[in-house]
């Protein structure tokens, strides 16, 4: 498989030596929110670095290897040539703006419950396991490669409250090679005495401990992020999310939490801080939690004037339609939080979300957003998002929501390379099938991609790269 893979020691100081590569084909990816680039028979060269140094338009291989390679100064001997097959194209890898990866095993495993006795019947036995470090390395490990198979370079993964636990979820996204947030899981009240920090110090104590791990391994965050992880406010008592908004004032870090996802959630909010302010998201902004790194999953029933302070304090949200959906939470207006300013990326949520597949997540919500629609008197026709629009969420806007923009998201000179080789089939009758999309031959680009976005999964990732590193390949 190439250069798949990292030590787990830092990354800077342990990298093999990578080569340059210049890869050669289709690249699509997001200009603006309602449009794909497309860019044919060109070519992208990626220094050993995994930095994007060069777009060259209307370039094969034999132009890239005479007049490419002398303008880069690279010697042939020292690039590797990844070239596109016909029907395939070059993407950016997918940002799952919000999963659970201690909760990967109950994928589709929800029943009738709503959020609160689904946690409770659920979610908090198994997280709670986790503290096994057999079962933790088995589930994290499998998580991390499911997800890097369906395309998911870049994740923001909840661990659970156990620190070895969460420290080696981040040791394993290291040695394999995807880019991610690592939240160990802060919650003082409300759930099993099982599964519990015991005081607000030891939560944050803890925390710290994840973090320090985190930055001990990759000092630069080059890979590896650590995420202040309030579980959600009814799980967190005040003097707790009072000592997480210090640590996020101080230390500049992302935050991740869940906001205003079902109707009884809300109202435990209400009931539970009487006196921090007249909605949830103010409970958080009080504590100092809603920062322009703030990642706020859910989202579903925000009322205006939680959306203006979201507006305002520049926090992100991370939708996600298939868990909305499963545990029969609401549909959330992506529509309305974008006219409102906010950034918004899409998130798997497993296992309130069944699927590890941000594609999937992406035609989810282009579904919900015809079901606004159908909603008579409240929505309009404009409500509707397109494929363009949940590809831009899946990539683009993901990447503002973890504050990762400039970096990863598209394929222009100076980001990394943070990409997928999608494959679909090309329908011949000799041929065996592969994958759940036939191409006939006769589409146009713009139908391919639609093809892929309702009817695409892993069969069609080929390759995935992090940083320029083959972290995934499909055999
Ligand atoms: O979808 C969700 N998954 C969770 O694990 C969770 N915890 C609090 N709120 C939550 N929502």
């Amino acid at each position: 498989m190439g250069d798949i893979g990292f030590p787990t020691a830092a990354v800077s100081e342990t990298r093999p030596p990578a080569k340059n590569k210049i890869f050669l084909g289709t690249f699509i990816h997001s200009k603006t929110l309602s449009e794909l680039e497309y860019l044919h028979n060109a070519a992208v060269a990626v220094d050993s670095l995994g930095t994007i140094v060069a777009v060259s338009p209307d370039t094969d291989i034999a132009k890239a290897k005479s007049t490419l390679l002398p303008q880069l100064n690279w010697p042939s001997d020292d690039t590797d040539m990844v070239v596109a097959k016909a029907g395939q194209f070059f993407f950016p890898g997918f940002i799952d703006t919000h999963l659970h990866a201690s909760q990967y095993p109950n994928v589709g495993l929800f029943g009738n419950s709503t959020l609160l006795d689904w946690l409770n019947t659920y979610t908090f036995p198994l997280e709670a396991s986790l503290s096994s470090l057999p079962k933790a390395q088995k589930v994290y490990s499998r998580v991390i490669r499911k997800t890097l198979s369906h395309g998911t370079t870049t994740a923001a993964y909840y661990a659970t409250i156990d620190v070895p636990a969460t420290n080696l979820l981040a040791d394993l996204c290291l040695s394999s090679g995807q880019r991610a947030l690592i939240g160990r899981v802060c919650m003082d009240q409300l759930g099993p005495s099982y599964y519990l920090d015991e005081f607000p110090a030891e939560s944050l104590a803890k925390t710290k401990q994840c973090i320090d791990h985190v930055l001990s391994k990759d000092p630069k965050m080059e890979l590896i992020t650590p995420i202040i992880t309030p579980r959600f406010a009814p799980a967190c008592s005040a003097p707790l999310m009072k000592e997480l908004g210090q640590l996020a004032k101080e230390t500049d870090l992302p935050v991740q939490t869940h906001i205003s996802e079902n109707k009884n959630e809300i109202a435990l909010v209400a009931s539970l801080f009487p006196d921090a302010g007249d909605s949830y998201a103010e409970v958080y902004d009080t504590f100092g939690l809603l920062t322009p790194r703030t990642i706020l999953a859910h989202a579903v029933h925000l009322t205006e004037k939680e959306a203006d302070l979201v507006t305002e304090r520049k926090s992100k949200v991370s939708h996600c339609p298939c868990s909305n959906s499963a545990i029969t939470s609401g549909a959330a207006r992506v529509r309305w939080l974008l006219d409102k300013g906010i950034e918004v990326g899409l998130g798997t949520d497993m296992s309130g979300g069944y699927s590890p597949s941000v594609l999937e997540a992406a035609r989810h919500a282009v579904l919900v957003s015809r079901h606004i629609c159908m909603d008579e008197g409240k929505s309009e026709e404009r409500d509707k998002l397109s494929v363009e629009e949940v590809l831009y969420l899946a990539t683009r806007g993901g990447a503002k929501v973890v504050g990762m923009e400039d970096k990863i998201g598209g394929l222009e000179v100076g980001m990394e390379w943070d990409a997928q080789l999608v494959g679909l089939h090309e329908v011949d009758e000799e041929e065996e099938e592969e994958g759940n999309v036939d191409v006939f031959g006769w589409e146009s680009w713009e139908e391919k991609i639609a093809k892929w976005v309702y009817n695409g999964d892993d069969r069609n990732t080929k390759k995935v790269w992090v940083r320029g590193r083959l972290v995934h390949e499909r055999k």
